[in-house]
């Protein structure tokens, strides 16, 4: 079993007094008899990247579904900005949920809407802004992302890694307190999966938040992460400080973030 690095729970607040923007504790869930979550805990830093790395099937993008309140544990705690997304009203987690944004690994845009459409969409869904209010916005978010000559294109017309930018500027377009990435690099080419980095870091520091990346890709974990993650069999094995997973010595953390076959981690 692997050792555990520097624990990821504290006190519950951040240094300021106010509860962290997404914390989970000891949560635990099974699909059958299938254990995935077996009693995970982690306070992600707030206005930082944190980078969830893990190794095939080990629930990464279920932990995803548990934060944005898409699954509710079978047993711990779902705290976003110190509420537990599962005892409070319907109507307060879908008030919580809209604070996050998402980006699905294939950018999960409505196949029959243009890019301006799908990017406009939470806007016309969720707020009263008149049309040319939201234009403004959309407009502003694909000129970010590098899309705005491509607004009138359907997904079906551009490459996956236009598809992904354009998914990333329809996570941004309610300005999100927290923004999750599933895999933000699948399906790209190396070039492309380190522009994506690039445009990530660069939209963290222009509009701030909490930032969690899930991905295999140790390559984009050393580019955009402040802290990470090492999920292992439905537990975090590791949480710290990038640099310092990068050097840690610990062997799993070592197997893994060097991608060596050679350690602790199999097949199975
Ligand atoms: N709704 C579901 N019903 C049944 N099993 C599920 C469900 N969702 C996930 N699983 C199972 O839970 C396990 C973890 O899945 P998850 O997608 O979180 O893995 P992951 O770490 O994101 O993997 P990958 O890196 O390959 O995407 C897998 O074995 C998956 O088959």
């Amino acid at each position: 079993m692997a050792s555990v690095g520097r624990l990821p729970v504290d006190s519950g607040a951040a240094s300021n007094g106010a509860p962290h923007s997404m914390q989970v504790r000891g949560v635990h869930k099974a699909f059958g008899d299938f254990q995935v979550l077996r009693g995970m805990n982690l306070d992600f830093a707030d206005n930082a990247i944190t980078t969830v790395l893990g190794p095939s099937g080990t629930g990464k993008s279920v932990l995803i579904k548990h934060l944005v309140g898409l699954l509710e544990p079978d047993a711990g705690e779902v705290l976003v900005f110190g509420k537990d997304i599962w005892r409070v009203s319907e109507q307060e987690r879908y008030e919580l949920r809209k604070r996050f944004g998402v980006l699905f690994q294939d950018g999960a845009l409505f196949g029959s809407m243009n890019l301006f459409d799908n990017v406009a969409f939470p806007l016309r869904k969720h707020t009263n802004l008149s049309e040319a209010e939201i234009a403004e916005i959309v407009m502003s978010r694909l000129i970010e992302v590098g899309l705005e000559r491509s607004l009138t294109k359907s997904p079906s017309e551009i490459s996956g890694g236009m598809r992904k930018r354009a998914g990333f500027a329809r996570a941004l377009v309610m300005n999100p307190d927290i923004v999750l990435f599933d895999e933000p690099d699948s399906g790209l080419d190396p070039v492309r999966t380190s522009l994506l980095c690039d445009l990530i870091l660069e939209m963290h520091a222009r509009h701030k938040g909490t930032y969690l990346v899930v991905t295999h890709d140790i390559r984009s974990a050393r580019k955009v992460s402040d802290y990470v993650g090492v999920i292992w069999q439905g537990k975090v094995v590791h949480y710290g400080e990038a640099e310092e997973a990068f050097a840690s010595e610990d062997p799993f953390v070592r197997q893994f973030l060097s991608g060596e076959s050679a350690g602790p981690l199999g097949m199975d």
